[in-house]
């Protein structure tokens, strides 16, 4: 997918932490996709690693000052949504910060001046002009069927959700439940940069005390590999579609 790739082991970095999540690679990829250098994370961090929260948002504040502009991210998450198939991937239009409520978030702490402001506004996330033309290339690639939009709730993980916290999510209304993206945003945001994410749908989210089934890290990581190449393609696309974007924050 990156062409002319330069690999950088996160191991090797001074102060980068490290992957420890089984499927991420843990390693940084600088090169060019679709004409338009970038820099992908292969596996990100995560609350239930067990780092501070600042730390798991530490790659965008180095990606900020190496001058990235635009913040495309990917993540597995619990269907909420009713309608919602295993496989589905929704394009999320806003996020409910739930460790946010108990005062976890990543910008807690003196304000990074050079960064952002300190009351950064979220409510313009999720980049709205990156959601309409995702979708426009969703429809021209064939993927109506199974792109979504929605709303992604964070939870701190690394346990999956009781039935009873399902239920509360949903009614709550969030569409997708995970344990990652958010502190990116709002740490990329605060940085003035744009943000789209997207969520495979890995897994339906246990609603009822009769089912059967179980989350469980083994479907999240089949569904990966069964959508892997359509996600390559959404994301590819869109990059080739992506402006310079002039930095303004709300
Ligand atoms: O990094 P993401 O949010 O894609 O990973 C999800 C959340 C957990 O790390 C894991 C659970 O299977 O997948
Ligand atoms: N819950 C939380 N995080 C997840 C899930 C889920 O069901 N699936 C993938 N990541």
């Amino acid at each position: 997918m990156i062409k002319d790739p330069e690999i950088f082991r996160y191991v090797d970095i001074p102060n980068f932490p490290k992957s420890t999540v089984r499927g991420h690679a843990g390693r940084l990829v600088f090169g060019t996709l679709k004409g338009k250098p970038c820099v992908c994370m292969q596996g990100r961090f995560h609350l239930y690693e067990g780092y501070a929260i600042q730390k798991i948002t530490l790659p965008m504040r180095v990606f900020k000052l190496m001058g990235v502009q635009t913040m495309i991210m990917t993540n597995a998450a619990g269907g909420l949504n009713q309608d919602f198939k295993v496989g589905d991937v929704m394009i999320i239009k806003d996020h409910i910060n739930m460790p946010g409520f108990a005062g976890a978030n990543p910008l807690c702490g003196p304000n990074e001046d050079r960064f952002g402001v300190r009351f950064p506004c979220m409510s313009d996330a999720y980049d709205r002009e990156l959601r309409r033309q995702a979708l426009a290339v969703g429809a021209e690639l064939g993927f109506s069927d199974f792109l979504k939009e929605g709303v992604y709730c964070v939870l701190g993980g690394p346990s999956f959700e009781t039935i009873a916290e399902c239920r509360m999510l949903h009614l709550l209304g969030a569409d997708a439940v995970g344990m990652s993206t958010v502190h990116e945003v709002i740490v990329a945001r605060h940085a003035g940069m744009r943000c789209f994410a997207l969520s495979l749908i890995s897994n339906k989210a246990v609603m009822d005390y009769e089912s059967a089934e179980r989350a469980n890290h083994e479907e999240v990581l089949e569904t990966g590999r069964q959508r892997a190449v359509q996600l390559e393609k959404l994301v590819s696309t869109l990059v080739g579609r992506v402006e310079q974007y002039n930095n303004h924050c709300c």
